[in-house]
């Protein structure tokens, strides 16, 4: 199986004068070809800040970014910016909840696009750009008539398939969503989750889908990352983890759940808060919130350890002595 990304102990720390913000820690995956994970978690465990790393998009002057992420044989941690402006759109892809807002108001959308595809096909012609477009509007369920539209023409569910369109235009290996259907209503959102889902069948495109709605990830991911804290707690094939979560915080999350869309700080399945992630937990950082929390899980910080074929718990309750 072809591998598109790893990530190896993977840290993502904010820095604002002496205050420093772990916002990822010792993140560890690897998604094949064809995989679609994925990531879930509360407002403010850190699945932005991951995605943003990955495509190095956040500013380096207050971000330390440690550890290894192996995108198909490159380190991104380490590629230049005149690399990594490779590599944006042509081979790795984002959408955000908020990506149709960086379509100019005053150009129409297929003028806007065609500029995209220009910018790594600068030959291509007219014709071949056309197809092109109109290939991926069709895909995202927009009618041809989109093109000479401007974005004021057109509603946020269109908008944002728009922007999924845009992000296929170079057939990516990676595509990552953050909240990229969140904003959508239930119809609109699971409309496009099935034309994703559908599109990947006829395109080889590995996606990582961030969100908060667990819905989402069992409509159409195969895998699941649970974050909590900055911290994978949980990974796994999504039809197992969502039948059988094993860390307390994934049940926990399932148990809360539709909760999770309301209010986002706290969860009815789970008491308390997120900690502070300026400071350095000891012992597990889900321990204060847990209710099978034994004394072990104040002292000792648990490892992220495979308790069966594809199924990474970081809980002391699997594996080690209690
Ligand atoms: N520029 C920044 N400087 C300092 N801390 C930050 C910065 N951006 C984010 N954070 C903090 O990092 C943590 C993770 O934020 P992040 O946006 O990655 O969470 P999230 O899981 O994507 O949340 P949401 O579901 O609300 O989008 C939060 O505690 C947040 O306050
Ligand atoms: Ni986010």
């Amino acid at each position: 199986m072809e591998q598109i990304l790893e990530l190896r102990d993977f840290c993502v720390t904010y820095i604002n004068k002496d205050k420093r913000i772990y916002a990822v820690k010792n993140a560890g995956l690897k998604i094949n070809k064809g995989d679609s994970l994925g990531i879930v978690g509360e407002s403010g465990s850190g699945k932005s800040t991951l995605a943003m790393a990955l495509l190095r998009l956040l500013p380096e002057k207050n971000t330390e970014i440690t550890g290894s992420a192996n995108f198909i044989g490159k380190e991104l941690t380490k590629l230049k910016e005149s690399d990594l402006k490779d590599i944006r759109w042509k081979e790795l892809a984002v959408v955000f909840q908020k990506s149709m807002n960086s379509l100019s108001p005053v150009h129409r959308i297929g003028t806007q696009i065609e500029d995209i595809y220009k910018v790594h096909n600068p030959d291509a012609a007219k014709g071949e750009i056309f197809d092109r477009i109109t290939y991926l509007l069709k895909l995202v369920n927009l009618s041809e008539r989109v093109y000479t539209m401007y974005p004021h023409e057109l509603s946020g569910g269109m908008l944002q398939r728009v922007s999924i369109a845009l992000s296929l235009i170079h057939n990516p290996k990676l595509l990552i969503l953050d909240e990229a259907t969140t904003a959508l209503d239930v119809v609109t959102q699971g409309q496009i989750l099935d034309e994703i889902v559908k599109m990947e069948k006829n395109m080889d495109v590995t996606r990582i889908m961030i969100t908060h709605d667990i819905s989402v990830v069992s409509a159409s991911c195969n895998k699941i990352a649970v974050m909590y804290a900055g911290e994978f707690m949980e990974l796994g094939y999504a039809k197992d983890v969502l039948k059988c979560p094993k860390h307390p915080y994934t049940e926990g999350l399932l148990k809360s759940f539709p909760s999770l869309k309301g209010d986002k700080s706290k969860l009815a399945g789970i008491g308390g808060y997120l900690p502070d992630l300026s400071k350095e937990a000891t012992g597990c950082i889900f321990e204060p919130r847990c209710r099978q929390a034994k004394d072990k899980c104040k002292q000792e910080r648990p490892e992220f350890r495979e308790t069966e074929k594809g199924r990474i718990v970081r809980c002391h309750l699997y594996g080690g002595e209690m």
